[in-house]
């Protein structure tokens, strides 16, 4: 059976032949001596250092297929191989190891030299290999850019033909985009770097653009997704500085940035598109090395009288203002901080407060989420690695974050989450203020103020065999319970405060007001702040965000949930109940607007106003925690 080759592969056929290769040259055996490969390494030492983390954990997803990861150099030259057994010994007999080239000029059409060749993500499957020997493989690979946007390595999945998977590309492209992502932001050291996107939501993800900014606001460099949202080429973004890309001075990033607790920024870049932005000062005098980290912050740093950051979190919730006065009294005396609460109830923003009003503000804040990364990459994050610690290859050690915490506040976020293993060598850590990095001897001495956070009931995790009691008692030198929103009596309060951080100073309706403080909000102050940006966004030009800019999710939401309950002497609450649940599901069905919702019920606007304002005074905020 013939059949037509894609494009792609017969012009890499082309350049084959023009090579004066023959389909059935024999596998090339002689790769690079090995310490010819270790001087190759060490040449490519960044790309090798965040590459091999994402690798493992890419290899995890594909562990037990029949598959290798493997990651070349710019030439193609392999550098590191991960994979089954079984298959590297099959890789083996056609050269697929560490030391090789694969480019096109050697091996002929291949994943890993096409990709290079063409410079874009190819699949070489079974017989579009060139050579004869190749054709038992199926390869996916990526190429790996740098902040210029030049090729610097690829990343490429070969496996045995038969376990040919449609998603392996897809894992191969987002892999080689979460390396580059990680050299961007180890490239630039004194700068300021921007995570944007249209949808809040995206920040953070591999979708989220990002962009590098000298501290006085000229353009450096920005990855794949930042050029694409940014609308620009790399030369033409060099005549740019972040005012004129976002439509604001530096100078009020650097306010934004210095207040209480900087949220996103919500911009408008050069194009009109708005995105969301989460800034990242990463500037010489504010950022400690770990080359300066044996001296600790000067003792003569004044202790900051007012506490300004934590104050700005007092909305008027009497349980907070009781947590806050209770932080004030520890402040800087090293205790260890547990901030208990339900997912969104503000635990991260109020540990970045405590840090900001503490005597170490002028120290490092590092934040790790628990939860977030692979159990197997936690111990290098969390104590770093020495050089060499890792088998295969000279890999440059790095501090982890503990010692990047020293001189100011480790934040350890989801802490209940840490694998029990872990637990142990943490608890040494506190215990002894030294750390010993990953393949290291010697212990470094440290010095940090921790604060953890958890939404699982520690005790619970005790009791259930998942958290060691002796570290639980080392953290919870003062508990705070952060009470949801739901419960929380500032609900006005911080929707005013929510709506001060944006553009344009907007009112909330009354009626809207009403509809707030009846629902249960299970994603808590996370949730309001989401729904108020989208609710701003729908309100364009109007000076008051009204219930028709609500999102329809949320009016499906009140009407699917139970509101909070109110007191037992409420009368008529069912009826009251039923009458609410119609007029929201008729809101609801016209889209938030309430002149149509009259008219289906055939009452008058008025009423509906009533009706949902009567319901929320007989269920004043705070009163009643909801099941
Ligand atoms: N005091 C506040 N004022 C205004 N918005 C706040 C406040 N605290 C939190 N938020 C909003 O809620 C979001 C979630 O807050 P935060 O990340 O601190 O919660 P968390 O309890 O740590 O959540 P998780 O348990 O999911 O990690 C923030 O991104 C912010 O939008």
């Amino acid at each position: 059976m013939t059949y037509q080759l894609p494009a792609t592969i017969a012009s890499a056929h082309r350049r084959s032949q023009s090579f004066g290769l023959r389909a059935n040259l024999r596998p090339d055996f002689d790769p690079l001596s090995l310490s010819a490969l270790s001087a190759l390494v060490e040449q490519n030492r960044m790309l090798y250092s965040h590459a091999v983390p994402a690798m493992e954990t890419l290899y995890q997803q594909i562990a037990n297929t029949h598959n290798s990861v493997l990651l070349t150099d710019a030439r193609g030259v392999i550098l590191h191989s991960l994979g089954d057994a079984d298959f590297l010994e099959k890789a083996n007999r056609v050269a697929l190891t560490p030391g090789v080239n694969w480019s096109e000029e050697s091996k002929g059409t291949n994943a890993i030299g096409t990709a290079l060749a063409e410079q874009a993500p190819t699949t070489v499957h079974a017989d579009q290999h060139y050579l004869t020997a190749n054709h038992f493989l199926t390869c996916s690979a990526a190429p790996i850019v740098d902040h210029h946007g030049a090729v610097i390595g690829v990343l490429d999945v070969s496996g045995d033909r038969r376990s040919f998977h449609k998603h392996t590309m897809a894992l191969v492209r987002m892999s080689a985009l979460m390396i580059e992502n990680h050299l961007f932001a180890a490239t630039f050291e004194n700068a300021i770097t921007l995570h944007f996107h249209t949808r809040p939501e995206f920040i953070g993800t591999l979708m989220e653009g990002i962009a590098s900014f000298t501290p006085d606001g000229r353009f450096l460099a920005a990855n794949r997704n930042g050029l694409f949202q940014l609308g620009l080429s790399t030369p033409a973004l060099q005549a740019h500085s972040f005012s004129s890309l976002f439509g604001m001075p530096v100078s009020k990033l650097y306010d934004h940035e210095r207040s209480a607790a900087p949220g996103l920024l919500d911009l408008c870049m050069h194009n009109g598109v708005r995105v969301y932005v989460r800034a990242e000062l990463r500037l010489k005098h504010g950022a400690r090395r770990l080359d300066d980290a044996p001296t600790l912050p000067s003792p003569t740093v004044p202790k900051q009288p007012e506490r300004a950051n934590l104050q700005a979190l007092n909305t008027g919730d009497a349980r907070l203002a009781q947590a806050i006065a209770k932080v004030d009294r520890v402040l800087g005396q090293g205790v260890p901080i547990l901030i208990t609460g339900e997912t969104g109830t503000g635990k991260e923003w109020l540990a970045q407060a405590i840090h900001r009003d503490s005597p170490r503000a002028r120290g490092p804040f590092v934040a790790l989420n628990c939860a977030a990364i692979p159990e197997a990459l936690i111990e290098s994050e969390l104590f770093g690695y020495e050089e060499g610690a890792f088998t295969g290859a000279r890999r440059k050690g790095a501090p982890g974050r503990i010692m990047q915490a020293h001189g100011g506040t480790l934040f350890l976020d989801e802490i209940g989450d840490m694998p029990l293993a872990l637990q142990a060598r943490l608890l040494r850590v506190l215990e002894e203020r030294k750390v010993v990095p990953l393949g290291g001897a010697k212990p470094l001495a440290v010095d940090v103020e921790l604060v953890c956070a958890t939404n699982h009931d520690l005790r619970r995790r005790i009791a259930d065999g998942l958290f060691r009691e002796d570290l639980y008692y080392r953290l919870n030198g003062l508990v705070l319970k952060l009470p949801p929103l739901r419960e929380r009596s500032d609900l006005d309060a911080l929707v005013g405060k929510m709506l001060d951080g944006a553009h344009r100073q907007r009112r909330v309706a009354d009626a809207v007001l009403h509809l707030f403080r009846r629902h249960a909000w299970p994603g808590n102050l996370r949730q309001l702040a989401t729904l108020l940006r989208t609710a701003s966004l729908m309100a364009g030009d109007e000076d008051e965000i009204g219930l028709h800019h609500l999102p329809d999710d949320f009016l499906d939401d009140l009407d699917a949930s139970p509101l909070k309950p109110r007191p037992a002497a409420a009368p008529d609450t069912k009826l009251d109940d039923l009458e609410l649940s119609a007029i929201l599901r008729t809101l609801n069905a016209h889209g938030g607007n309430v002149s149509a919702a009259a008219r289906a019920l055939g009452v008058s606007r008025n009423t509906i106003y009533r009706k949902l304002s009567r319901t929320s005074q007989q269920s004043p905020a705070g009163r009643t925690p909801h099941p």
